[in-house]
């Protein structure tokens, strides 16, 4: 009785439910946009079809084993798992590929010709798909259920291979066969369990007899096969027009937070030849600087989406190799040149009269992958005055050499330790929130940004908290190249032994600590006063930094070391993957941390 019902309540519906809770603190609005977009169209796509077969009795089902309403023929339950599969199948690709930035997966044909050969290739594979069948004798009814579901689908595929080609072939199985291959599996399983029960079966004449396993016709094999690559290819096609919108900002200049199909369409039907291989390649190379060298906002960077993701990854590229070439400097007088290039660069980037001849001229002494990454700098959406104070406090890392000559150690005081965050990460808070507000989707709204002001002070006081966890972590690495950001005041001017000269640091390092978790607590609401599209990601940069100094506080507490390798670099405390990862998505469905 209603076996197909107890199907989706037994098998599909807790699938979905269970897709639904892990996903829902990650979803943004294009991922609930794609996902109806895909059902309406899967669902609008299928149910002519299905029905063609229900009533050529090619497809039945038992009328005790259905509740009774049907649409065009087609039973309810049907009619919802049409849904339910694109649902399910669709929430597990997005959930595999947040991690993945799809503009690094564009090319320029014209400079990777591979790429054209092989979308020729997909193109006349699956028109052969469409033509061959219809060849075929018609006196065959055997081959009846195939034909159908292959010429059903071939179109359909030749259509989505060529609006995602690129995605398809550029990105690791993990994130495109993958979800194929689970929910494939999946309703293999419930489709042979169903089959053996009868809750629904093909008619003798139109199969081929054929079984994947016991009770498994080849045909619904297929199936199931065919329909979840469709949901993923065109899962796919939707990231791909995404994409291509969200990289080029010359070629779309306003990109609404939820692009019309229409304007989709627009993106997808863009010859390669216009993308900006420059901004490809910078922006691939910024990744890759973001990935090797900070596992916490390389992670935070996955729950961003769109042009505040690429921007906030270009502007970490530029901060990073700033701070990497000022600090690999083999000399002072090396690093003081650094810092005069930087100031170049930045008053060419924010010079009136900016030309692209004076910008090249600007990068000549850059390396040629540093060149890439530091021309997209996202300079009209940054002011230029904490880019300044960013050298600014790279400057002060200079005394540290000089201190060898003066004996005079530069952070003398819990000013100079407050000066010293405020120029190395309040300015990066007040850029980061820079990039939320300009991007914000919703900034046209009245009064939408009404309290920029004090969520931008917030913002300056966190970087502060983040530099002095990240003071209080590497005290010993920082040590070890000369570096003390502990207050020299701090410190007992008379000899001490070991024992008590650790101590003395271990003191020093919980204040510090202490400080930084109270600021933490008095800023930390200002987050969920941020544009709606962008505090969760903020939340999540913010939360998975503090995470650190909570391993930190508790080793403390617990009077464990310090300077272990929790999975990051030797001698340095670090949250270990799994708990960066439960954090960031606790962190998405609103819970916080302890203050
Ligand atoms: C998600 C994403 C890609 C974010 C990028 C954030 C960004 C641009 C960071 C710049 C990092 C950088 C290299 C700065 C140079 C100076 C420096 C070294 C600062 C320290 C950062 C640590 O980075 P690192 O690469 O060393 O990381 P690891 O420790 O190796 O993992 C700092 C500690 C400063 C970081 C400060 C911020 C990110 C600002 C935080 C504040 C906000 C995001 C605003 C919060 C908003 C409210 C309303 C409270």
């Amino acid at each position: 009785m209603y076996d197909y019902a107890w199907v989706h309540v037994v098998y599909t519906i807790p699938i979905a439910l269970f897709l639904s809770v892990v996903l829902a603190p990650l979803l943004t609005r294009l991922d609930v946009y794609k996902i109806c977009f895909l059902v309406v169209v899967a669902f609008s796509y299928t149910l002519p079809w299905d029905s063609y077969l229900v009533r050529n009795r090619i497809w039945t089902y038992p009328s005790e084993a259905v509740i009774g309403p049907t649409l065009f023929s087609v039973p309810i339950e049907e009619l919802f798992f049409f849904i339910v599969q694109t649902y399910i199948t669709t929430c597990l690709h997005i959930l595999l590929n947040k991690p993945v930035l799809n503009a690094i997966h564009l090319h320029n044909e014209h400079t990777q010709g591979k790429f054209r050969v092989q979308k020729r290739m997909g193109q006349v594979f699956f028109a052969a798909c469409f033509v061959v069948p219809l060849l075929l004798p018609t006196d065959h009814r055997e081959g009846t259920y195939m034909k159908l579901i292959i010429c059903w689908v071939a179109p359909i595929f030749y259509m989505l291979w060529t609006f995602g080609y690129q995605l398809l072939l550029s990105l690791p199985a993990s994130k495109t066969l993958l979800p194929i291959a689970v929910p494939t599996l999946f309703l293999w399983v419930v489709d042979t369990l169903a089959l053996q029960r009868g809750t629904w079966s093909i008619e003798s004449g139109t199969k081929l007899g054929i079984h994947v396993w016991p009770h498994l016709e080849i045909e619904e094999a297929m199936f199931f096969l065919v329909t979840n690559s469709m949901i993923v290819m065109g899962s796919c096609a939707f990231d791909n027009a995404a994409a291509i919108l969200d990289a080029f900002p010359s070629l779309f200049p306003n990109v609404p937070g939820m692009p019309s199909p229409l304007l989709m369409l627009q993106g997808l039907f863009t010859s390669t030849s216009r993308y900006d291989q420059d901004r490809l390649v910078g922006l691939r190379n910024a990744l890759v600087v973001l990935s090797k060298k900070s596992r916490s906002f390389y992670l935070a960077s996955g729950v961003f989406s769109g042009r505040l993701r690429i921007d906030l990854i270009l502007l970490y590229g530029f901060c990073r190799v700033a701070d990497d070439l000022i600090d690999d400097a083999a000399s002072a007088e090396e690093a003081e040149s650094w810092i005069a290039h930087f100031t170049n660069f930045l008053d060419v980037m924010y010079s009136s009269h900016r030309d692209s001849a004076r910008l090249e001229k600007a990068l000549v002494p850059f390396p040629p992958s540093a060149q890439t990454i530091l021309r997209l700098l996202p300079a009209e959406k940054l002011p230029s005055q904490p880019l300044y104070a960013l050298l600014d406090g790279f400057r002060m890392d200079l005394d540290f050499t000089n201190e060898k000559s003066t004996g005079h150690p530069p952070i003398q005081t819990e000013n100079d330790l407050e000066k010293y965050a405020t120029c190395v990460a309040a300015t990066i808070g007040e850029l980061c929130l820079s990039l939320v507000y300009a991007h914000d989707p919703d900034q046209h709204y009245p009064g939408a940004h009404d309290n920029r002001e004090e969520c931008t002070q917030a913002g300056i006081n966190m970087g502060r908290v983040l530099q002095y966890i990240n003071i209080v972590r590497d005290v010993k690495t920082d040590a070890e190249t000369g570096r003390c950001y502990i207050p020299n005041q701090w410190l007992a001017k008379k000899s001490l032994t070991p024992h008590e000269r650790e101590q003395e640091i271990l003191d020093c390092r919980q204040r510090i600590l202490t400080g930084a978790f109270v600021t933490y607590a008095a800023n930390r609401d200002a987050i969920e006063e941020l544009p709606a599209y962008a505090k969760g990601g903020i939340r999540v940069a913010v939360e998975s930094y503090v995470e650190i100094g909570r391993v930190l506080r508790s080793r403390m507490q617990n009077g464990q070391p310090l300077d272990f390798a929790g999975g990051g670099k030797a001698g340095r405390a670090s949250v270990p993957k799994w708990r960066r990862v439960w954090v960031g998505w606790r962190t998405m469905a609103g819970k916080r941390g302890s203050i």
